[in-house]
Parts: structure tokens; C-alpha cells; sequence
């Protein structure tokens, strides 16, 4: 029996953010594994035009949560959605729902966040830095909790070189940026939002630092741990293999390489890709929750989730393995054939950017215009290439991230636990892993069938096809314009037909002759 799965048994969980990528699947673990705790919270706000009643069934009835239906066939009774929304300072809960919030929690889970990279920072503090401060003040009225797991990331001291689990302080105190955000006006914000973030690439990052930060400062008498992740990819097992729903990180990049819109991109192939699997993450996210609530740390202890030190896999390889999956399971109505040429020139990247994104854009849209219809591909390149510049930080640099307190958790847990609520990144076969995740991104984001895939081979061969001639005959333009401009063309042209004429009579005469 594992021991972490029975922890959770008759426990009241809140999560927050359980409605993200990392929380969805965060629910789906603890229900199939502890199908007998007894409530977990959610904090929710009503989106795009859906309650949070719609938005939890839309969830829960999804595929992601077919298996649980399995052990657990009232997973509706477990979940109890809570109204909130975390950009409000009061988090916008109820009374009756704060009292019994306050009066049952157990564990807490702290998920949600902005993970905007350009969000405004007024925002990004108030989500990433604000929210958590509210959060842990409810946490410390909270009688029978036991552990509060803070989810940070791996990047939030992307400006250090060597990242060891400590939380680093920031030059200005999260509460002094909270007060000065609350007179200041956007305008001014914006002026000194540079020089506030320093040499972090985004305010995404510099709020994940300050929200350690308040975590560190705040959380006397909490049973606390911080946990930080890397780049979150695909699900590597569990509850199966590729599942992914949005197009963050490398997801949306596989879309674009694949449907053929990006074809080249600045980025070091040696430098390590520090992804990790969300079930991977969440597997240690839920070990945290039991070694902090049952061993008590005295110290608030960082956890990396990265895979960089143990099972390294750097861009190259993963560019190469993408596409080499996109020949088995190619992506629907490609643009133009999946390719990706990898620069770290500033000068190619420009080149690249012109002659393989913005001209084909250019000429797509001409071609839709003549047809009658919106032109519409110069729009999408131009946000295509403003995400990848937005990414360019991250895949150009390598970090080292220590993982004592990760491999000191790991040889805590029993061996079942440690098959049950697997992190070891090094058992990862990185090839295998890609392959399912473009699987994933193919069928689970883009919703395409597999029964398409003879079809898009053979658009994927006329797409070929048409690239030969198409470059044949620019070819033959570009060398007739020569010819008829420059004299030493004209030579070597002249110089070509003879000896092709002069090897075709030679043949000729010598096959006449054996005859
Ligand atoms: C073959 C080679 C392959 C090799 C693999 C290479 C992979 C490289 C991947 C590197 C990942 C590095 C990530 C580092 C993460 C740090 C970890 C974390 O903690 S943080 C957690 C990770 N956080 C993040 O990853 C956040 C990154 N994203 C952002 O910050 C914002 O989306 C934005 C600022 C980039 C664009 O904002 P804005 O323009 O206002 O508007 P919207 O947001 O509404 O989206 C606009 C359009 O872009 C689309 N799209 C969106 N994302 C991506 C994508 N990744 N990609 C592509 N496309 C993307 C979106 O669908 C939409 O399309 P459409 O509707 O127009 O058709
Ligand atoms: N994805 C990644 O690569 C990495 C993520 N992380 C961290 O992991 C955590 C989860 O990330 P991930 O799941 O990928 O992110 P998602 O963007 O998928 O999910 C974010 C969650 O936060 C919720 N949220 C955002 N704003 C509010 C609000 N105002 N009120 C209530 N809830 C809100 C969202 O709710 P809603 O559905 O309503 O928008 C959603 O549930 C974050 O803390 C992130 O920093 C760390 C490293 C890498």
C-alpha cells in the first residue's frame, strides 16, 4: 500500500489554479490514487462565458479524467468548486465559503498564477505575488491544516548561472512593490517596470521571485514547501502518455514547426532543454505535500523538479527527434514541410525570418486576396515570431539547478511509493517522450484523427514536390538574368553545354561502336 495515497485518504484539499494545465492533472492523480479522501476544494472564477459548475463538468468529463471514473465513480461528489477570483484582494470568496475553507483544509496546493511572460507587472504581482500573500494569511487560520505547497518555477532565478533550492532575495521587498502598485499609475509602471525586473527577461519571473519571497516571509507557523518546476511538457505516463491542453512552452512551438509556419528558429542546440512532464511534476508535488505535513521540516524547503542534471537532453536533439516524429505523425494541412534550422546569429535569424516566415506569409496572402478571401497569414506570422522571440531567453542559455532536497525526498519513499508517485526523470527516454508528445499535441490540442494521417502524408508530399520546382525554377530565372548580365556566366554557361555535349557524342559513338 503506498503510503503517500493513503496520507491523502479522508483528507480536505484545496487547490488553486485547478482549472490550469498543471492542475488538471494535480485533481486527476489524487482522485485515482485516493479515492477516498473527502473533499478537495477548488478556487474557480466563471470564464468565457461558462460557470464554474459548467466549467468543473467540462473537466471532469473530459478524457484526462476517463480513468478515474474507474476507481472513483462519484468523482462529482469529491469536487467542490469555490467561486473566487484571485486578482481580487479579498480573493472573492463567500463568508459561509471562507468559513468552511478556514474551518476543514487540511492541505493546500497553490498553483494558480499568471505564466504570461509580457504580462503588465501590475497584474503579474497581484496574481503571482498579492494572491499568495492572501493566501497564506487564510493558510494561518486555518486549524487543522497540515502542509501549504506553494508551485513556483525553476526560472524564477533564471538571472543566476547555478541555482541551488534557497530562496534568493529580491533588491526591493515584495511588500514595498505591493504599497507603491496601489498609487502609482500604469504609465509610470511601465516606465520602471525594466529597471524593477533588472537582468530577469520578464515580469512572469521577477513576480514567481517576489512570491518566494512573501512565502519566505510569511509563513511562520505554516508547514510550508516551495516547489519548482522547469519547462512543463506532455504527460510521460500518466493517466496516459502525450495528454497536454494548452499551448505554452515547447507545445505551441511543435504546432508551428508542424503545421509548417515556423521553419527556423534562434536557438542554441547545445544548450540543455529543461523540460519535465507534468505527471512528473505533480507525482513530486503530491510526495511534498506528505513528507512536509508528516516529517514537519524545520526550514521551509525548495524542491527542483528539473531534469538537466540527471537526464540531460539538449535543443538540438529535441528539434531533431520533433521532426523526425512529424514523419511518422504528420500534422494536418501543413503550410509548407515541417523543417527546422536552429541559429544563434543574429544576422541568419533575420534572414531566416524574411525569407522563410514573412515572404511565404506575404505571398500566401496574396495568393488569398486574388482568391476573394481575408488574408489573414502576415497577421499570424507576426505574433508567431513576437512568442518565439518572447521564448528566445529560455532556449539559448543553460542553468544548473541542484536537486540534494529532490534526491533526499526520493530516497525517503518506500519503493511502491516510488512507483507509484514516480519523479525520477532519469528512468525518462527523451526520444519516446517526444514522439508521444507530438502525438499528444496532434490529438489532444489540434483534435485531429489518427485516420488522417495517409492523407497528410501525401499532402506532405505534394508540399515537397512543389518546393523542388518551386526552387527550380527560381533556379533557371536567377541563372538566365545571370547570363544575359555577366560575361564570365555567359563563359561558364557556354563551358557547361559543350562538355555536356561533348560527354553525350563521346557516349553516343562508344555505344554505337560495342554495338
Ligand atoms: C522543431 C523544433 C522544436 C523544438 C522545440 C522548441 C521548443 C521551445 C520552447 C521553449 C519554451 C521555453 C519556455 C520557458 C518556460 C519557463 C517556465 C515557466 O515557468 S512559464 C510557463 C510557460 N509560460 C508560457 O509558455 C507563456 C508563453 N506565452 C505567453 O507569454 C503569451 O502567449 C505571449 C506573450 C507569447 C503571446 O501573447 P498574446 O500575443 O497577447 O496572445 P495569446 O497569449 O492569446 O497568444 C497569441 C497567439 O500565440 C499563440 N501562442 C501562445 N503561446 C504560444 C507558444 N508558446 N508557442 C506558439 N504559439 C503560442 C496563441 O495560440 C495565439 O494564437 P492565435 O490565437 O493568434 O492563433
Ligand atoms: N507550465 C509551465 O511550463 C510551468 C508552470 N509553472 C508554474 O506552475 C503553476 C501552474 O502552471 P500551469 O498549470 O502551467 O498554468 P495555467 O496557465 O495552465 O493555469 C493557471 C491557473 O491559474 C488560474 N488563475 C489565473 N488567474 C486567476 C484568477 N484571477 N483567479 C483564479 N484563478 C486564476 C487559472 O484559472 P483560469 O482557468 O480561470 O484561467 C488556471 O487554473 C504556476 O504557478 C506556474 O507558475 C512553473 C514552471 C513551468
Amino acid at each position: 500500500m503506498s503510503m503517500i495515497a493513503a496520507f491523502y485518504g479522508g483528507k480536505s484539499i484545496l487547490i488553486t489554479g485547478a482549472t490550469g494545465f498543471m492542475g488538471k492533472v494535480l485533481m486527476e492523480k489524487l482522485l485515482r490514487t485516493s479515492p477516498d479522501l473527502k473533499v478537495i476544494y477548488i478556487l474557480v472564477r466563471p470564464k468565457a462565458g461558462q460557470t464554474l459548475q459548467q466549467r468543473v463538468f467540462q473537466i471532469l468529463n473530459s478524457k484526462l479524467f476517463e480513468k478515474v471514473k474507474e476507481v472513483c465513480p462519484h468523482v462529482h461528489e469529491k469536487i467542490r468548486a469555490i467561486s473566487a477570483d484571485l486578482n481580487q484582494n479579498d480573493l472573492a470568496i463567500s463568508k459561509e465559503d471562507m468559513q468552511e475553507l478556514l474551518s476543514c483544509t487540511n492541505i493546500v496546493f497553490h498553483c494558480a498564477a499568471t505564466v504570461r511572460f509580457d504580462e503588465a507587472l501590475r497584474h503579474a504581482v497581484q496574481l503571482n505575488v498579492t494572491a499568495t500573500q492572501q493566501l497564506l494569511l487564510m493558510a494561518s487560520q486555518m486549524p487543522k491544516l497540515e502542509a501549504f505547497i506553494h508551485i513556483s518555477t525553476a526560472f524564477s532565478n533564471c538571472n543566476l548561472k547555478h541555482i541551488d533550492e534557497v530562496i534568493y532575495p529580491c533588491p526591493v521587498e515584495p511588500k514595498k512593490i505591493i504599497d507603491s502598485l496601489e498609487w502609482l499609475d500604469d504609465a509610470i509602471i511601465d516606465e520602471i517596470t525594466p529597471k524593477l525586473i533588472g537582468d530577469r527577461p520578464n515580469t512572469y519571473t521577477y513576480t514567481k521571485a517576489l512570491g518566494e519571497m512573501v512565502v519566505q516571509q510569511e509563513s511562520e507557523n505554516i508547514n510550508i514547501a516551495i516547489i519548482r518546476p522547469s519547462i512543463v511538457g506532455a504527460t510521460w505516463q500518466e493517466p496516459f502518455p502525450g495528454w497536454v491542453d494548452n499551448l505554452n512552452g515547447p507545445s505551441g512551438i511543435i504546432i508551428a514547426a508542424g503545421k509548417g509556419f515556423l521553419r527556423a528558429i534562434r536557438a542554441t542546440p547545445m544548450a540543455v532543454a529543461d523540460l519535465v512532464p507534468v505527471d512528473t511534476v505533480v507525482n513530486l508535488t503530491l510526495a511534498v505535500g506528505w513528507y512536509t505535513a508528516v516529517h514537519r521540516p524545520k526550514s521551509t524547503l525548495v524542491y527542483h523538479c528539473t531534469s538537466g542534471s540527471l537526464n540531460p537532453c539538449n535543443w538540438g536533439r529535441m528539434g531533431l527527434q520533433v521532426l523526425a516524429s512529424f514523419e511518422k505523425i504528420p500534422f494536418e494541412r501543413a503550410f509548407r514541410r515541417p523543417n527546422a534550422d536552429f541559429t544563434t546569429n543574429n544576422f541568419t535569424t533575420h534572414y531566416w525570418n524574411a525569407i522563410s516566415h514573412r515572404v511565404p506569409a506575404i505571398v500566401y496572402d496574396f495568393y488569398l486576396r486574388l482568391t476573394g478571401r481575408k488574408p489573414r497569414m502576415t497577421k499570424l506570422m507576426n505574433r508567431l515570431l513576437r512568442t518565439v522571440s518572447m521564448l528566445e531567453y529560455f532556449i539559448n542559455r543553460s542553468w544548473e539547478w541542484s536537486t540534494y532536497n529532490t534526491e533526499m525526498l526520493m530516497s525517503e519513499l518506500t519503493p511502491e511509493d516510488q512507483r507509484v508517485f514516480n519523479f525520477d526523470v532519469r528512468q525518462l527516454n527523451w526520444m519516446e517522450y517526444i514522439e508521444n508528445y507530438v502525438l499528444g499535441v496532434k490529438k489532444y490540442l489540434l483534435k485531429e484523427d489518427m485516420a488522417g494521417i495517409p492523407e497528410a502524408k501525401q499532402h506532405l508530399k505534394r508540399l515537397r514536390n512543389i518546393h523542388y520546382l518551386f526552387n527550380t525554377v527560381l533556379f533557371l530565372i536567377a541563372w538566365r538574368l545571370l547570363i544575359a548580365r555577366s560575361q564570365i556566366a555567359r563563359n561558364v554557361w557556354f563551358f557547361i553545354v559543350s562538355f555536356c555535349y561533348k560527354f553525350l557524342s563521346y557516349f553516343r559513338a562508344s555505344s554505337t561502336l560495342k554495338v
